[in-house]
């Protein structure tokens, strides 16, 4: 059971470690690496057409400004690409958004939120939850964990009123 996390530049692992911890919470091993679409484009190709030879089941690919890693990673191969627009230093990530998730039809990315490395992670669990048991328990686990935080809020609010 094997994720791929990529990204642009290091200056963006920052935004991109959520996904790294959620999948090592649930046993995930996680090939981490920085790939540029612009800066190493023979790095990229290299990087993935040979991901699923090497065991790789999904990637999360996130990048900044324009983020055009997570595309021209899904252009090279059939492993599920899921999009994680970094926040930028002038547009916000509005630029990253855009990028990412205005694919081409026949070339999807599933694009989380502007930073949201978190549900990149949570994403790349359910789709190996289709194939592996043990990931869908805990993703069970973790959505009565979730449901339990609420009833909690409630309890909180009910005694506030
Ligand atoms: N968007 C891309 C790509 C790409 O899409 O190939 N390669 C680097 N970058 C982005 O450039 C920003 C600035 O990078 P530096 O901090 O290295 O200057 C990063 O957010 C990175 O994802």
């Amino acid at each position: 059971m094997k994720v791929a996390i990529i990204m642009g530049s290091i200056s963006d692992w920052e935004h991109l470690k959520d996904a790294y911890q959620v999948l090592k919470e649930f046993g995930v091993e996680c090939e981490v690496k920085v790939v540029s679409a612009h800066r190493t484009p023979e790095l990229m190709y290299e990087f993935a057409k040979t991901a699923k030879d090497r065991g790789i089941e999904v990637i999360i690919a996130g990048a900044g400004g324009s983020a055009h890693l997570p595309g021209m990673t899904a252009s090279l191969t059939t492993l599920p690409v899921i999009g994680v627009p970094v926040p930028s230093k002038h547009l916000s990530g509005i630029d990253s958004l855009y990028s990412i998730v205005q694919m081409p039809p026949g070339v999807p990315v599933a694009t989380v939120g502007i930073g949201n490395a978190t549900n990149a992670g949570l994403l790349a669990l359910r789709i190996l939850a289709l194939k592996y048991d043990v990931i869908a328990q805990k993703l069970q686990e973790y959505r009565n964990i979730l449901q339990e935080k609420v009833e909690k809020m409630n309890q909180e609010l009910n005694f506030k009123l």
